[in-house]
């Protein structure tokens, strides 16, 4: 079955539901963990634990080892702040200790459904953002990767934020995520959305604190290339490369 039918499938079997899911998953402490290299010249290694509690200074220092986030317009990434003012990380420059996988079993069931419901997904994992006071992203649908890839998944964590609400359209419908309600007094949680490619979505503008967030592209896999390590491993494997740290583990 080609990937646009599997893609029309899944979307047919949610037709009469919405195209997005959302909610919040309690996850062991150890997994809030995010550790980054800065932009010192040579760049030096940085842990903070994203919670309710994170120190602001440690947020502050997050922020500024950020590049500015660019976004995908006619196969370019393009650098502009009225459209897109947020922080970004590439791969090569964090490793997170949460896996997307610890919450495949709530999105997937409902991204897929009947008998593709045994289809395997993956997510890999895109970006970091730190979307400080006064970022944004307006409207927007995400470019494809691939063309295997059906939709994205944001995963937000609980560092006290207010405003950043996604608000997502498709057709008649309309959804607002507030990560920074969903999330405040759960310090053991983090709140994710998924949603299909063809819903448009915008990031409000955050009117005080850290809304910091991972984002994956979800596929089905390519049946002709096993997967061999999660893109968690490879993720950490690039940054201990960008450290100079010896490592005998490939990705
Ligand atoms: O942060 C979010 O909720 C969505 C971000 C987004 O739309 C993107 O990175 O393409
Ligand atoms: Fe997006």
């Amino acid at each position: 079955m080609s990937i646009k039918h599997k893609i029309d499938t899944a979307r047919a079997a949610v037709a009469k539901s919405d195209p997005w899911t959302s909610g919040t998953a309690q996850i062991p402490s150890h997994c809030f963990n995010l550790f980054f290299i800065d932009k010192m010249d040579p760049p030096r290694p940085h842990l903070v634990k994203l919670t309710d509690t994170t120190h602001p200074s440690e947020l502050e220092a997050l922020s500024a080892s950020c590049d500015q986030a660019t976004f995908g317009r006619a196969h370019e990434d393009v650098l502009d702040e009225s459209y897109r003012k947020a922080g970004k990380l590439d791969l090569g420059r964090f490793a997170s200790t949460f896996d997307a996988a610890q919450i495949f079993p709530t999105i997937i069931p409902y991204l897929i459904q009947g008998k593709d419901a045994e289809q395997r997904v993956e997510a890999d994992m895109h970006k970091l953002n730190v979307y400080d006071k006064g970022s944004f992203f307006r409207a927007h649908k995400d470019t494809p990767r691939s063309e295997r890839m059906f939709g994205s998944l944001v995963v937000v964590f609980p560092t006290p934020h207010t405003g950043g609400e996604l608000v997502l359209r498709h057709a008649e419908k309309m959804f607002t995520f507030d990560s920074g309600t969903i999330l405040a007094g759960s310090p053991d949680k983090i709140a994710f959305i998924a949603f299909f490619s063809d819903v448009e979505h915008e990031v409000l503008p955050v009117t005080s604190g850290h809304r910091v967030t991972l984002t994956y592209n979800l596929y089905y896999p390519d049946p002709t290339s096993p997967r061999l390590s999660s893109t968690t491993a490879v993720n950490a494997c690039i940054l201990l490369k960008n450290l100079n740290v010896a490592t005998s583990i490939s990705p």
